[in-house]
């Protein structure tokens, strides 16, 4: 079914609202303000999904798109059709509205662009890419709810070094997924299903640390991230009056990027990592056998909050860095009977993390401080960095 609609503001998840006889039409592919022809995708009974066919009324933010696997459906640069200040100003929108609707919270929140993006055009960023294969041996991106790969010759938003290794060029057949990461230090591995070639490990070097990863362990993704939340949450560990001298937590800790780097500052502050992959907590503890003020701990967070024995007050400050899904009302009941002094939450979805702040207000947290980055230029995705205390 084929509509035409003037679309009205941007909704999370990179997609636009825009209305038909009262019934919302999440719009992929718009901007605001358009006047589009789209195509319905889905009907869930509720609200519509729809594509962009044709802009009848173009919005002097969108640009062509600078991939044309996007242009054939590729995911994974949802935005880029879109200039890169007004995607920031539409991530901004999105991290403010979830703050005023789910947790009553106002605020105007700048998303701040990374460093080596600040006069570019936000291309060639990512450290990690992931290639998934096809029944044809093509190895790209997916097309949105399909198991077709596109094929690419090109991957703009990868670092140069994972662009002209060339996989997206080759054949895979038989193979079902192909990682590839490259390193702040020069490493680059990929990995074919579970075959490792090139470099064993990776090194990574962030805040005076050095970290040695093994294949497939999580990272921040783009060139500047792991730097710039590691210099966030130092900030907002200053400007909370972090106390040097008593316990802390780094909850969902991988390798321990931000307790790894506190606790090298602050030698007489004690920091726990709480983390389930076996594997970030082995890499982690390797690459801190010279903290003695930072031990590892392999436990699920909720387990571990619900077997710890410790008088509220405790610990100082709890940092905590949950996957997108959020930390979620469980984790955040045991957080709030810690009673840390100060909280800093970092967070990959401004729904999530209204949620879990809504909460933690309600408990007699204060938002002090709220930083965001664009660390995923051309998609939706964004990190917030917040910074909460009692009282
Ligand atoms: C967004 S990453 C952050 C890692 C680290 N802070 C960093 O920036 O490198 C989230 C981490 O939480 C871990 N994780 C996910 N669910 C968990 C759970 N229920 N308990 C403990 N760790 C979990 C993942 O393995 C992953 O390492």
């Amino acid at each position: 079914m084929k509509l035409r609609v003037r679309v009205e503001k941007v909704a999370h998840g990179g997609v636009f609202v825009a209305r038909h006889e009262g019934r919302v039409i999440f719009v992929s592919g718009a901007i605001d303000g358009e006047l589009v022809d789209v195509e319905v995708s889905e009907d869930s009974g509720k609200f519509l999904r729809a594509d962009v066919v044709e802009v009848l009324e173009e919005s002097e933010h969108r640009q062509k798109h600078f991939w044309p696997a996007a242009i054939a459906g590729a995911g994974g640069a949802e935005f880029g059709h879109i200039k890169l200040s007004h995607q920031r100003t539409l991530k901004s929108q999105v991290l403010s509205e979830a703050l005023q609707r789910m947790a009553g919270i106002e605020a105007e929140v700048e998303v701040q662009s990374c460093p080596s993006d600040l006069d570019g055009d936000g291309l060639h960023y990512r450290t990690r890419v992931q290639l998934n294969v096809d029944q044809s041996g093509t190895a790209g991106p997916f097309k949105p709810r399909t198991n077709q790969a596109v094929f690419t010759k090109t991957l703009p938003l990868a670092v140069q070094e994972i662009e002209e290794l060339g996989l997206q060029l080759k054949n895979f057949n038989g193979v079902k997924r192909i990682s590839i990461a490259s390193s702040s230090t020069g490493d680059l591995q990929w990995m074919v299903d579970d075959k490792v070639n090139g470099s064993e490990r990776l090194v990574e070097r962030v805040g005076g640390r050095t970290f040695r990863l093994s294949s497939g362990a999580f990272w921040q993704v783009h060139k500047d991230a792991a730097g710039l939340l590691t210099a966030a949450v130092a900030k907002a560990c200053g400007e909370l009056g972090f106390d040097p001298t008593r316990p802390n937590l780094d909850l969902y800790a991988g390798a321990g990027l931000f307790s790894a780097t506190l606790s090298n500052s602050y030698p007489g502050a004690q920091f726990t990592a709480v983390e389930n992959s076996k594997q970030a907590v082995s890499d982690g503890s390797k690459s801190a056998r010279d903290l003695t003020n930072l031990k590892f701990v392999k436990s699920d967070v909720l387990q571990y909050l619900r077997h710890l024995d410790t008088k509220p007050g405790h610990f100082d400050t709890v940092v905590l860095d949950p996957p997108r899904s959020g930390a979620a009302n469980k984790v955040i009941e045991q957080v709030v009977k810690l009673g840390a002094r100060n909280l800093i939450y970092v967070a990959c979805d401004p729904v999530a993390l209204a949620r879990d702040l809504k909460n933690l207000v309600e408990a007699g947290y204060q938002l002090r401080g709220l930083e965001s980055f664009d660390i995923f230029p051309h998609t939706h995705h964004f990190e917030a960095v917040a910074a909460l205390s009692l009282g």
